[in-house]
Parts: structure tokens; sequence; C-alpha cells
């Protein structure tokens, strides 16, 4: 291969997605490729606007002193390969537009050309990496059928709330629902119909659990979780029997249309007061309520902040 012109080599650059400046140990730009200059005019710079000698530290002074801190970032990694602390620079920053969320990967190098020091830089738009990030971290988070938390972020955020709840000394309402005899309407009605059920569930749910201190979960096939933070047990109860009465009114069908009958639930409601040492704790209790609800007949809501008297409470 013959040694390639310089306006090879400049196509060769062009035709990089990256958006690439080069600047001298001043922070001059001397070079900027095509990429660049597009990326400048999507963000109003004009078409005629000519970069070089423009000096890349001084134009990002302003945004420095603001205190952005990808630029400070930014600002120091090139000041560190200057003074050869070190060789390259990477960092991953978003800049979103006003009609677009958007991220980049910023890259700093340095080479020697005839004895003087330059500076590459370069950015890559990552946002389509980032958005399919961002969305699998959302499904690993959310239940696919019923499109609310899962057992794993329900985990999670309780453990947070709990600690808000005990730090203000407030109570946390835990109820643990479970519907009843699932199985029959699955094996009459067709699982199909069963999941359709757990929907309307969910949805119902998450009517009840709307303030940022509280959330709804399905913790498994067909059990759900719920908490209320900062809330007593006598609001927690009466939003506990409205859902119940809105679950009775889910109409189950078999498959010809026919009314098999209404749905219904077994609720178990605990109530944690701030000197309950583990939240965990809470979820059990809420559980064995749950479990003595459904021995007691379905349909009901067992609660019991000591454990000890149970009040059982028929809401048909
Ligand atoms: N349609 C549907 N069914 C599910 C799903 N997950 C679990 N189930 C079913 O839920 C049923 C639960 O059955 P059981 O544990 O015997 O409980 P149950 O019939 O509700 O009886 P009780 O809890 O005593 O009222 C099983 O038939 C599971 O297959 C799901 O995602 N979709």
């Amino acid at each position: 291969m013959g040694t390639l012109s310089d306006g090879f080599l400049i196509r060769v650059i062009d035709s990089v997605s990256s958006n690439i400046a080069v600047l001298d140990e001043d922070f001059n730009i001397v070079f900027v490729n095509q990429s660049w200059i597009e990326f400048g005019i999507q963000n109003g710079q004009k078409r005629a606007f000519n970069w070089l000698g423009l000096n890349y530290k001084s134009s990002c002074l302003p945004s420095e002193n603001d205190g952005d801190e990808f630029v400070v970032l930014a600002m120091r990694g090139l000041a560190e390969i200057k003074a050869g602390q070190r060789h390259s620079f990477i960092m991953e920053y978003p800049c979103h537009s006003p009609d677009q969320d958007r991220w980049f990967i910023m890259r700093i190098d340095r080479f020697i050309s005839e004895g003087l020091m330059y500076f590459v830089i370069s950015h890559q738009d990552i946002s389509d990496r980032v958005r399919l990030e961002q969305e699998a971290r959302s499904l690993a988070r959310i239940d696919a059928l019923t499109n609310i938390a899962n057992r794993r972020t329900f985990d999670e955020f309780v453990q947070s709330e709990w600690g808000h709840c005990k730090r203000s000394n407030q109570t946390l309402s835990i109820a643990i629902l479970d519907l009843d005899d699932f199985k029959l309407i699955n094996d009459n009605c067709g699982h199909q119909h069963g999941d359709e059920c757990l929907k309307e569930v969910a949805k119902i749910l998450s009517m009840y659990t709307g303030r940022a201190s509280d959330i709804c979960a399905r913790y498994g096939g067909e059990e759900f979780v719920l908490a209320w933070g900062n809330m007593g047990h006598e609001k927690s109860l009466e939003l506990s029997k409205r859902i119940l009465k809105e679950i009775n009114n889910i109409k189950v069908r078999y498959n010809d249309g026919k009314l098999y009958g209404r749905l219904t639930a077994s609720i178990g409601l605990y109530t944690a007061s701030p000197c309950l040492e583990k939240v965990e704790q809470g979820v059990f209790n809420a559980d064995e309520l749950m479990y003595r609800a459904k021995r007691i007949g379905k349909n009901s809501i067992c609660d019991d902040q000591k454990l000890v008297n149970v009040a059982f409470c028929k809401t048909s």
C-alpha cells in the first residue's frame, strides 16, 4: 500500500460517526471532522462557524464555572493528560436536547507529532445503548403480566420506606392479598381468563397505592403485596375493605360467557409500629394473617397488630 494522501485520511476521519476535534497543547482546536461540525449545527451553531483556532478550554469555562460536573471532570482529565498523569480519559454523560434524551461517551487521547503534543477529543452518541440498558433495568423490576412491581422491587422499596417511617416515628401498613380458589378458576374458565383476573386485580391495587410512599406488587402466582408508608391501621383497614369490595365486583366467566362467579381474595393486614425491628417480620406477620383469613373462610381480611386478637371482618 502506498502513502495515503492527506485528503484521503481526512475523508476517512470525516466518515467516522464520532465527533472528533484535535487540540494543540494550548487547547486551541486545530482540526474538527464533519461529524463535529454537523453536531454543532444540530445544537444551534452556524454551518459557516470557524472552529479552527477556538480555544476549547476557554469555551468550556462558563459551564465549568457554573459547576457542571461533567465539564469539571473533562477539564480535570484534560489537565491530567497534559501533565502526563494519565494517557487517556473516558466519561459517559447525559446531554439532553429539548426534544430528546441523549447520552454520549467522551474520550480524550494524546499524541506527539514533530515534538508537539496534541489532544484528540471524541464524543460518540450512545443513546440507543443507554435506552436499552434502562429498558432492561425496568423490565427486571416490573411483573410482565400485570405491569406492576415485582417482588424484588417491593423488597427494595419496603426497606427504604420502612427506614423513612422509623426515622419519622410513623407506622407502615402491609397487606398480603391472595386470590381465593384460583386453581378452580383456571381449571374451569381457562388459564387465559385467570391471567385477565390477575391484570384486573393489579389495576385495582394500583389505584389504592398512588402516593410516593405506597407500593403494590405481584408477590408470586396469585398473591399480591401492598405497603402504605406513614399510614395507621384504621386507614389501611378501610382501604383493604374497599379493595376487597372492588375485587368482588370482578365477574369471572366460563369460556362460553356464562357467569362462573365473582372473584374473592383473602387479605392479611399488619400495621408495623416503628419499634418493630425488621420490616421482613411485618411482611411475615401479614402473610400469617392472610393464611388465617383463608382458614376462617376466605373473602375476608384478618388484621391483628399484636398477633393476639384476630379481628375478623367479613366484607360480603
Ligand atoms: N392464570 C394464571 N394462573 C396462575 C398464575 N400464577 C399462578 N397461577 C395459578 O394459581 C393457582 C394457585 O393455586 P393454589 O395455590 O392451589 O391456590 P388456590 O386455588 O387459589 O386456593 P386458595 O389459596 O386456598 O384459595 C394455581 O393453579 C396456579 O397455576 C398466572 O400467572 N396465571
